[in-house]
């Protein structure tokens, strides 16, 4: 029966969807077959041994039933020595041979899962990695991760267990009743007649209890999201003074758990007492019947003992079938999800690293030239309509308009993130089809409105703007991006951990790593997305310092929000339901009464001095 997993990532694999096991999903799952090829002397080999162990283990029975005999006097068996101390250290010598196999089995077919499995979690991280974006608009990074905790554990599990356990079972099942069946077909008989009968309803049963127990665990997972909930919005709940509300709504989930739960228990109990009495009614019967042979001297005591081994040997084996069989559908369902990943067709991106380093260098030169896009996932919605501007090596070109306007989605266009339906957009007078993919995000950089940082030390924060810089060239870029100072006020300084497990960054500390990451990036494109909450006046300042530092000498193309910030901007551009409305510097588009900027700016200005 299937044993605790030596690697597994995930708790929910019983929930785990089964799929129909047929020549098509056989076909399917060949491709992740092919992945022990590598490993597949090991594989062989492993198998051998289980084999031979499962081979060996039959002969017990026939060593056990051998002793009793002898020890009456009875040399039943012919191919064994006809003293208890022979036959004692035959069977010791046969024990000693299956440890030693079966030590080899579990090795060799750990090692073959653990590398084949890593191999494959590797592929698939990088080919999520790889895919494009639109892959990630429509699914949750929960489910994602998933596949390959969860669905890869269960493919895990399979190869290291629930295979060998099959092969086991069947051994064991075949040899058992082979050996029975030379035992006494008449006893055999009698046993093939009720064990398949027993076993039915044992597992039809056992599923009835499992489908309860997953209820009640549901249920209970329902009641830990309410814990959840409360505690990270607890100052929700105190503000609202909810505690009641949670409390009463707490209490009858966990209510709801008990019932659950003791209708399971029933179930269970009844189970319990239905297996208790049919398999030792089975065993008393077999026994009973074998007893009736032995008084007439149709069967020896050794036999009926031999039997009796043999007998539990194959029930055993039967009863494990379903299980294993449930396990296998679940690889072949989690197999199917897995090489969906894989068989997706990813992004143009290497991954060695080498491979993606600069070959067409880019000035700054940016242009979109009737840029009309729609996101895949919603096809109907036209977000920009003909957008035509240009921005010129050096220049800063600020881009305004409502939310929703298409602001950012321009950005994702700059980035490659999208492809334009139609139009396009130009690098240095080039279509942007022209470069490899790499060549244009390697030179162009965004500072987002909410920055992400990563598990790590803030030196290796700012180091993936350019991975190998050595601290010297970090730390003159934080200078630069003014993070030096509250960096270095850390007591851990550069080495402080930030991210989740770390010290936690204020919005403008961690924005102006973002800036140190980008100038150590040193990209000819710039895109700011600027942040829409405001940081207070003294952030502000040492964010927009390092700004203009970051902006000196490259295009700029800077998505605001506030437009007191763009006043110096070269150009600006106003964006109304994914058209350009207006285009000028701030005096010109000031000077338009009518126009959206115009209204905005005092918008603003007045909300400010309100
Ligand atoms: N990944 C996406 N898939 C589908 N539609 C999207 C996606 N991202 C944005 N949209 C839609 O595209 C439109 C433009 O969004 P965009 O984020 O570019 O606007 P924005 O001007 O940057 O807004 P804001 O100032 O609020 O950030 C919106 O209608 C939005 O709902």
């Amino acid at each position: 029966m299937a044993r605790g997993r030596l690697n597994s990532g995930s708790k929910s694999e019983a929930e785990l969807p089964k799929a129909k096991i047929n020549r098509q999903s056989i076909q399917n799952i060949r491709k992740l077959v092919s992945y022990i090829r590598p490993y597949r002397g090991k594989f062989i080999a492993g198998m051998l041994c289980l084999f031979l162990s499962s081979l060996v283990a039959l002969a017990f029975p026939t060593f056990l039933g051998a002793l009793v005999d002898t020890a009456q006097g009875k040399h039943s068996n012919k191919l064994l020595p006809a003293t208890l101390q022979g036959i004692g250290a035959l069977a010791f010598i046969v024990l000693f041979c299956q440890a030693f196999v079966s030590f080899f089995r579990i090795l060799w077919f750990v090692q073959v899962a653990e590398r084949s499995l890593a191999d494959i979690r590797r592929d698939t991280y990088f080919k999520l990695i790889t895919l494009p974006m639109n892959f990630f608009a429509n699914r949750r990074v929960g489910e994602l991760n998933s596949r390959i905790s969860a669905d890869l554990s269960q493919i895990q599990d399979t190869l290291t267990t629930t295979l060998a356990e099959i092969i086991r079972q069947f051994v064991l099942l075949v040899g058992g009743i082979v050996f029975l069946a030379i035992v006494s077909i008449k006893l055999t008989f009698a046993l093939l007649l009720m064990l398949p009968v027993l076993i039915v309803v044992a597992v039809f049963f056992g599923r009835f209890i499992r489908k309860i127990s997953r209820e009640a665990q549901d249920k209970l997972a329902e009641s830990n999201t309410i814990v959840e909930e409360t505690l990270q919005g607890i100052a929700n709940v105190k503000a609202f003074v909810k505690e009641a509300y949670e409390a009463t709504r707490y209490d009858k989930i966990l209510r709801d758990v008990v019932n659950i739960a003791v209708k399971g228990a029933k179930f269970r109990g009844i189970f319990a007492s239905f297996i208790v009495f049919c398999f030792f009614g089975a065993v008393v019967a077999v026994i009973w019947y074998g007893s009736v042979l032995v008084s007439h001297g149709d069967l020896t005591i050794g036999a009926l003992f031999k039997f009796t081994l043999y007998a539990v040997f194959v029930g055993a084996a039967m009863g494990s079938f379903p299980e294993l069989y449930a396990n296998l559908q679940k690889a072949v369902g989690a197999s199917e999800r897995v090489l969906e990943i894989l068989d997706e067709h990813g992004e143009d991106v290497s991954i060695n690293a080498e491979d993606n380093l600069i070959k067409q260098k880019i000035y700054g030169n940016l242009a979109f030239n009737n840029v009309v896009f729609a996101y895949p996932s919603r096809s109907e919605l036209t977000v920009l309509k003909n957008i035509s501007f240009t921005a010129d090596a050096g220049q800063r070109v600020a881009i305004v308009g409502p939310s929703g306007s298409g602001k950012s989605t321009m950005a994702a266009l700059i980035l490659q993130f999208y492809h334009p339906q139609s139009g396009s957009i130009y690098f240095d007078g080039l279509d942007a089809e022209e470069y490899s993919l790499t060549d244009i995000r390697n030179q162009v950089a965004i500072v987002p409105q909410d920055v992400l940082l990563f598990g790590g030390t803030i030196l290796e924060n700012i180091a993936y703007g350019k991975l190998g810089a050595d601290k010297d060239e970090i730390i003159a870029a934080a200078k630069k991006a003014n993070a030096d100072q509250f960096i270095t006020s850390f007591p851990e300084g550069y080495d402080t951990v930030v991210g989740e497990r770390g010290v936690k960054l204020s919005g403008g500390q961690r924005q102006r790593i973002a800036i140190a990451r980008a100038l150590l990036k040193n990209p000819a494109i710039l895109i700011l997305d600027e942040a829409t909450s405001s940081l207070d006046s003294e952030s502000e300042r040492l964010v927009q310092e390092a700004l203009e530092v970051l902006m000196k000498g490259r295009t700029s193309i800077i998505i605001a929000h506030r437009l007191s910030t763009i006043r110096e901007a070269d150009k600006i551009i106003v964006l109304e339901k994914g058209n350009i409305i207006e285009t000028g510097n701030h005096q010109e588009l000031i000077a338009n009464e009518q126009g959206l900027y115009r209204y905005l700016s005092q918008l603003q200005f007045e909300t400010a001095q309100s």
